[in-house]
């Protein structure tokens, strides 16, 4: 077969760490593919260190990688949704394929940009999109296809996973361990996509609308994220037996796709409750194979490069071999309009922490106006009082209930007299 000729753009972390496994794994990609990648074009504002391009053909416009008549594939690495979009728009528009990590133009433009390419006839492959170097999109769009997807939960924000487990086992600052995951390679430009969830929210509308064959829709998405997580709820949680992780989770029920990026309680016992620092994990669940969980490293030089790699092993067979072997973009070939569900229709089960006044019939109070509210109490810990406070930590855990049936006993539950500040929830899931 006659050699693919790939051009790259940008020379940050990624795609530094893309040129590095695609130079020194050549023998093993040549192997696979039986044809070989030459990277005829990289596409450079500077220099990068991590990566030695002195033999490369190196431009410092990467608008000259997509014109280049001879590259027959790009590979974006360049981040955001508007110098990235025009890119990719012009490497369709010039027929070439695309192979990208850009979680946010996927989100945001998938569906016209998968559109404009299938119109072209070529193909953009987003493996390091979403989970880092897990090969969780082949195994949604191929592994899996013999399922109708039930649900799927995943950590898929390594930045966030690191600063939650750092400052859960070694009591760091929130500041000083999100600027370590900088130095790392792990954050966004804007560190606040990875803090605030936005970043989880970008894949997780990926992996929903690949998991249920619908049309990307990254605005219905309800995300929380992780600065609010207060140390005492994290202790209180292992107390209970479990562990707080930010997790997005997209489910197809009777009444509509739940699609929710927040902060949740799982069971410590759960194998994607252990999983720790910058390291992801997908639970998916099919109907005929089950619960099935995908893990590795969700960010980073390498493991990005590893997925970006691997698409540009499929896309270069598929050079090869025709498109008529091409998998759909969005794993479906005809997308249903599902509808979405708003977080108040969304059913979960709760953790609750309030101060109480330290006095009789105070827990009662609170317990009946959840029993009016049809809410159930899994388990209720009330704490000693600090020496000289009047006012008790108290922690409940409820059954599943609807959202806004919570909300509105939370409201009551907050304006009773012997109950001050504010009262926190925490959404629970067995994943089970
Ligand atoms: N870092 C990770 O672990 C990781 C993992 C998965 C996906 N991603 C995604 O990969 C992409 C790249 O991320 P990164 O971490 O390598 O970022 P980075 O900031 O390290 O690299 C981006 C590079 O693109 C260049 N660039 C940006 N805008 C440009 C423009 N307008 N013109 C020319 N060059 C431009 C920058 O100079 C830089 O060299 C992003 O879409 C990111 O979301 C990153
Ligand atoms: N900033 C992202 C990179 C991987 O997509 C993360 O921390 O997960
Ligand atoms: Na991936």
């Amino acid at each position: 077969m006659k050699p693919v000729k790939i051009g790259v753009c940008g020379l940050g972390t990624v795609a530094s760490g893309t040129i590095n496994v695609l130079t020194r794994n050549v023998s093993e990609i040549t192997a696979r593919t039986g044809c070989e990648i030459i990277i005829e074009q990289v596409g450079a504002r500077r220099d990068n260190p991590a990566c030695d391009t002195s033999a490369l053909n190196v431009s410092r416009d990467i608008f000259d990688v997509v014109r280049n008549p001879e590259v027959e594939m790009v590979v974006e690495l360049i981040g955001g949704t508007s110098v990235a979009k025009e890119l990719v728009e012009e490497a369709i528009a010039n027929g070439k394929h695309v192979v990208t990590a850009n979680k946010a133009l996927i989100a945001e433009f998938g569906n016209e940009l998968f559109a404009k390419a299938e119109a072209k006839g070529v193909t953009i492959a987003y493996e390091a999109a979403v989970a880092g170097g897990i090969p969780i999109i082949k195994a949604l769009r191929e592994g899996l296809s013999a399922n109708k997807v039930e649900w799927l939960a995943g950590i898929i924000n390594g930045t966030g996973n690191f600063i939650l487990t750092e400052m859960r086992d070694k009591g760091r600052d929130f500041a000083d361990v999100l600027k370590e995951a900088q130095e790392l390679g792990y954050a966004e430009a804007d560190p606040t996509f990875d803090v605030e969830g936005i970043d989880a929210a970008h894949k997780l509308v990926i992996l929903a609308s690949l998991a249920f064959g619908m049309p990307l829709q990254f605005d219905k998405i309800f995300t929380e994220g992780i600065s609010n997580i207060a140390p005492e709820d994290v202790s209180y949680a292992e107390e209970l037996g479990y562990r707080i992780k930010h997790l997005g989770i997209a489910r197809n029920t009777e009444q509509g796709v739940e699609l929710r990026v927040h902060p949740t309680m799982i069971p410590e016992k759960r194998l994607i409750a252990n999983v720790d620092g910058v390291m992801n994990a997908v639970l998916v669940k099919g109907d005929a194979v089950g619960p099935t969980l995908y893990y590795g490293a969700g960010a980073g030089s390498e493991p990005t490069a590893s997925a970006v790699v691997a698409d540009i092993v499929d896309v270069a067979r598929q050079v090869g071999a025709g498109q008529q072997v091409k998998v759909p973009h969005m794993a479906f070939n005809t997308l249903q309009d599902l509808p979405i569900l708003g977080i108040e229709e969304v059913e979960t089960a709760y953790y609750l922490r309030l101060s109480a006044l330290d006095q009789p019939g105070v827990l009662s109070k609170i317990t009946q106006i959840l029993s009016d509210a049809g809410i159930s109490i899994e388990a209720l810990i009330q704490k000693e009082p600090a020496e000289g406070e009047d006012h008790v930590p108290v922690i409940l855990l409820t059954n599943r209930t609807i959202e806004k049936q919570l909300l509105s006993a939370k409201a009551a539950i907050a304006a009773l007299d012997s109950v001050s500040g504010e009262v926190t929830h925490i959404r629970v899931e067995s994943l089970g």
